[in-house]
């Protein structure tokens, strides 16, 4: 199997109100399989090979359907299948169409293409070993559960719910803890994991084995349509109106990210409606991204609008759920479309004007001033003078965001990731730790639950390699922020004919329609154009042809004037804003005790030297 640049993955992953700490992707995980990318020759010799032995996959929408021959369970020789005939439908596996990854749900199992082919070759090769086996069995954290009281019943506050319906949808309650309890099952029905709702504040989280393949969904099997919602409370509100046409599937992990792991528990449906909750701007493009994972064809959405909140507001304002619902459209527009077709669109993101405008920076509140805030989708061209600046300031830019939630991938071509990672850490902490060791497994340990990626490329890249790397990592990971420092090196490798600008020009239309097309912000940071010190750059000096500047969204150009002039100033200069049109400049002082460019970090400093001055030395 082909690897990719490798994705090294920060196996933690939080959101802010569930836990989940994976140790590893799977029970029986080659260690390949991790990030492995998947190679079409490779998927069409395992379609061919299926073929010689009369097994005959289904085509699902995100995965191939097939009987598992890993499975200890499923020992049916090949001779048992009637060539054609209906032999007995064995426990099924799923191949993800886009990754390759091999995924049984009856034996937890999940390993590359090519490790599974040897399963189905026939004869089986010499000195193959099947993987071990076993079913997958998850040891709940809460082992004293009850039925559901009344009074939990009438702490959710949800009017006329009663606590035998919370029972009927598979609801348990935790006395001591105070929490309702709900089972995540796999596309086998079997118990992987469990997700919980604390009443006392309605933080929810998620705790899954060793796979993150649990779902949970409400409804007989027969309903060929669900609709999807992203906390428990919509999910208790819809279950408890029992549509007769729609099962209930909760998000496992909201709108932070939807793992490869649980789309064979979707395959089912053939159609699926998105009813979110949008609770922060960083996902307000989520139900595009997870309907890009799950096959847009299948997919509707309602979007949010004073008359179409989500379930639990709509309930609360006795709006008509089911009508509501009949008014979900196609999360795609057609090729042509009308006003008419976009009004929704348009008034849904009129009245959540605050989240369309995207995450603000905590740490940069001129950036938000003049950005308004950090969206999916934009291509972002980062330049400055060379030793600027330009990594450390977009390394705080990154982890800003990252620490509210940005899935964020760095491709740092010119500094190790262990120099960038420590870089991040220091900013995340504040401080250098090489004199506070003791203090350092602390801080990683909350370090890691960031939701930040790393491609293990460095040094000169061709372009393809990189474009499979992120495209992967936006499937796999969720990811909404790509940093690729510095795009020059990615010049001179690529197999282009033509000069370097024409070069450049190609792999910056790249970038452009990679973020568009996946509704990812792609942040470039490029060198300028050797140009004399004294003169102010502008976006005519980033290196190259004025396409760069003329694809992007936003030009941030670090100007660095110490060096010219005794009361010179370094800034950060916004030359170019598509979204609100605002330019403009941010001072940037440097604390280099923390690496930060941040005002707020050099205030709170200034405020705690005053209340405390430097004891002397
Ligand atoms: N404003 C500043 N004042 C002093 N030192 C700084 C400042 N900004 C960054 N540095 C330090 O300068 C060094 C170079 O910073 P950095 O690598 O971010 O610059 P760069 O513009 O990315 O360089 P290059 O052009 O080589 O990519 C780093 O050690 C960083 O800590």
């Amino acid at each position: 199997m082909r690897r990719a640049g490798l994705i090294k993955p920060l196996l933690r992953i939080n959101n802010h109100k569930s836990r989940v700490w994976k140790e590893n992707y799977a029970t029986h995980i080659d260690t390949d399989y991790a990030e492995c990318l998947l190679d079409p020759k490779e998927y069409l010799d395992f379609k061919r090979q299926l073929r010689q032995i009369s097994v005959h996959p289904k085509d699902g929408h995100t995965c191939l359907q097939l009987e598992c021959r890993l499975c200890e369970r499923n020992r049916q020789p090949a001779a048992a299948q009637t060539r054609g005939g209906t032999a007995e439908q064995g426990l099924l596996a799923y191949v993800n169409k886009r990754t390759g990854a091999f995924i049984c749900p009856n034996c937890d199992l999940k390993t590359s293409l090519a490790n599974a082919l040897a399963a189905y070759q026939v004869p089986t090769p010499a000195g193959y070993q099947r993987p071990p086996q076993k079913k997958p069995v998850y040891e709940t954290r809460f082992p004293n559960l009850i039925d559901v009281t009344p009074e939990a019943c009438d702490a959710l506050g949800i009017k006329g719910l009663k606590e035998s319906q919370l029972n009927a949808i598979g609801a348990q309650f935790e006395p001591e803890q105070n929490l309702l309890h709900f089972k995540l099952r796999n596309a086998a029905q079997q118990v992987v994991g469990e997700k919980v709702l604390h009443l006392s504040d309605r933080h929810e989280e998620t705790f899954q084995g060793t796979t993150i393949s649990g779902l949970l969904v409400h409804g007989t099997g027969n309903k060929s349509k669900a609709v999807l919602v992203s906390n428990l409370i919509d999910f208790i509100v819809l279950s408890s109106q029992n549509l007769e046409t729609h099962c209930i599937v909760c998000l496992p992990y909201e709108l932070k990210m939807l793992p490869q792991e649980c789309l064979p528990g979707l395959e089912r449906f053939k159609e699926l409606v998105f009813w979110l909750h949008y609770d922060s701007s960083h996902n307000w493009d989520a139900a595009r991204a997870f309907a890009q994972k799950i096959d847009e064809k299948r997919c509707l959405l309602i979007r949010p609008t004073e008359t179409e909140p989500a379930p639990h507001l709509a309930l609360r304002r006795r709006l008509n759920l089911r009508h509501i619902l009949l008014k979900a459209t196609p999360v795609r527009h057609k090729a042509i479309t009308t006003f008419g077709a976009m009004k929704n669109d348009i008034l849904s993101e009129l009245q959540n004007i605050e989240k369309v405008n995207g995450v603000k920076w905590k740490r940069f509140p001129v950036l938000n001033k003049l950005l308004k805030g950090h969206r999916r989708g934009e291509l972002t061209i980062l330049t400055g003078p060379t030793g600027s600046g330009k990594t450390t300031f977009m390394s705080e830019y990154s982890l800003d965001l990252a620490m509210q939630g940005v899935s964020t991938l760095w491709g740092s071509f010119e500094i190790r990731n262990t120099r960038l990672a420590a870089t991040l850490l220091r900013q995340y902490v504040g401080y250098p730790l090489d004199n506070k060791l003791q203090e350092f497994h602390h801080w990683a340990t909350e370090f890691e639950r960031m939701p930040l990626y790393f491609m293990t490329f460095h040094g000169q890249q061709p372009l393809k390699p990189v474009l499979e790397a992120i495209e992967h990592a936006s499937y796999v990971h969720d990811v909404m922020h790509v940093i690729i420092d510095n795009l020059q090196f990615m010049m001179g490798v690529s197999s282009m004919r033509g000069d370097k600008f024409w070069e450049q020009d190609a792999i910056i239309a790249a970038f452009r329609s990679f973020a568009t097309k996946h509704n990812v912000h792609v942040t470039l940071v490029m060198h300028p154009r050797k140009e004399r010190q004294e003169d102010d750059l502008t976006t005519s000096s980033v290196f190259g042809t004025a396409k760069a500047t003329q694809e992007a969204d936003n030009v941030l150009i670090i100007q660095d004037k110490r060096l010219t002039s005794v009361r010179g100033k370094k800034y950060l200069q916004i030359a170019k804003n598509r979204y609100s049109g605002d330019l403009g400049i941010m001072p940037l002082e440097f604390d280099k005790e923390a690496l930060s460019y941040s005002s707020q970090i050099q205030n709170a400093k200034r405020r705690k030297e005053k209340v405390e001055p430097a004891t002397e030395a």
